[in-house]
């Protein structure tokens, strides 16, 4: 058999590991050949490539990013090329395909599978957003990242009197923000799923200091937004690719928090570090699992659909079904962070 895989949008630590994975399966356990698509969607529209062998992966396991390279495509491009991707595949004489990718990339990956293409996607995102996978690898090593930099930050808050206001990543969802909030004891925890009362936070972060504490933390996710008209909000502009490019709601807390509390409040936006570096042997588990379990799926035909983790299993679900609702943080999960807002 021929595998091609692909590593598409944002990247996130233990990408290479689910690359390793599938070389090692498919090539030492079925005699496999694997190539590599260079920079996402583009290399197949583009047949740019490489072939992976067991050298080719050597050493990647432990290192972030992707060997491969990542980039982002117009979706009407994607739309037009389904065609022409067809015909570069049937040409390689690729029998499956595994994209590596977040939302968006499954959403092409269904896209072409409808097309016929035979896909097997694998999900990734440090956002833990995509609904039918428990867990999405790049979360844990996210999580890690955030909370190391919310216990040092503590430290030097308390030796100025200061707020701190943390921007985690979290588009649209904000599990980084409450798992790491949790984690290094937040003072109070901001996600996207609940627009804020700045009137509440405030008063939140006054009531510390009134009982004497000298600090405080604030974790916002960068997807969080004020409830309408509670306080001056910068609405982000859009990039190429129809996201939302945000203008910086740690930046805006902060200017707001200093005028009420007249407390030195400063903005940390913890940004791209979240998602770089080495994955966590969390991480890099789950990824290795994905890979092996999706070179499986590529042998049994088992096309359109990806793997996912439920409970301790690895189990394949239809790409349809992946891309339909994105997984938010439930008002239940977030009640018991200990600082409901
Ligand atoms: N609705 C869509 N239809 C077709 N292709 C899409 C769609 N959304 C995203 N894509 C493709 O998938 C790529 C990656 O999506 P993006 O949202 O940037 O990253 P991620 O996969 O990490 O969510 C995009 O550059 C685009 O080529
Ligand atoms: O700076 P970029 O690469 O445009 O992406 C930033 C976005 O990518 C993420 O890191 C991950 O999102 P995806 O997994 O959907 O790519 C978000 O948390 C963040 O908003
Ligand atoms: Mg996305």
């Amino acid at each position: 058999m021929r595998i091609g895989v692909l590593t598409s949008g944002g990247d996130c630590p233990g990408l290479n590991a689910v690359i390793r994975s599938v070389v090692h399966r498919a090539v030492v356990d079925h005699g496999d050949e694997v190539i590599g698509f260079h920079d996402g969607w583009k290399g197949l529209l583009e047949c740019d490539y490489r072939k992976l062998d067991l050298d080719a992966v050597g050493g990647i396991l432990a290192r972030g990013g992707t060997i491969l390279g990542s980039s982002r495509v117009q979706p009407a491009q994607l739309r037009d090329g389904v065609a022409q991707a067809l015909s570069h595949v049937e040409d390689l004489g690729v029998d499956a395909v595994i994209p590596i990718g977040g939302e968006g990339t499954l959403k092409a990956a269904r896209l072409l599978s409808d097309g016929g293409l035979p896909i097997v996607g694998v999900p990734k995102t440090i956002d833990n957003d995509i609904s039918v996978t428990d867990v999405t690898f790049g979360f844990d090593t996210a999580v890690g990242v955030a909370t190391e930099a919310l216990d040092r930050l503590k430290t030097t808050a308390e030796s100025h009197q200061r707020v701190l206001i943390v921007e985690v990543m979290g588009r649209h969802t904000g599990w980084i923000a409450l798992h790491s909030g949790m984690a290094a004891g937040a003072h109070a925890i901001l996600v996207p799923e609940r627009p804020f009362d700045i009137t509440e936070v405030a008063e939140r972060v006054g009531e510390r200091f009134s009982a004497g504490k000298k600090f405080a933390i604030v974790v916002v996710a960068e997807g969080a937004k004020p409830q309408p008209g509670t306080m001056k909000y910068e609405q982000g502009s859009t990039d190429a690719y129809g996201h939302e490019r945000f203008s910086g709601v740690a930046r805006q807390l902060a200017l707001e928090l200093e005028d009420r509390l007249g407390k030195e409040a400063r903005p940390v936006i913890l940004g791209h570090v979240q998602r770089g570096g080495t994955p966590t042997a969390y991480d890099r588990v789950l990824a290795t699992r994905f890979g092996w379990h999706a070179v499986e799926a590529a042998h049994r035909g088992d096309f359109g659909n990806m793997t996912a983790l439920r409970g301790t299993e690895i189990v394949m679900v239809p790409l349809a079904e992946a891309v339909d609702t994105l997984k938010t943080v439930p008002a239940e999960r977030y009640d018991e962070c200990g600082c409901v807002l």
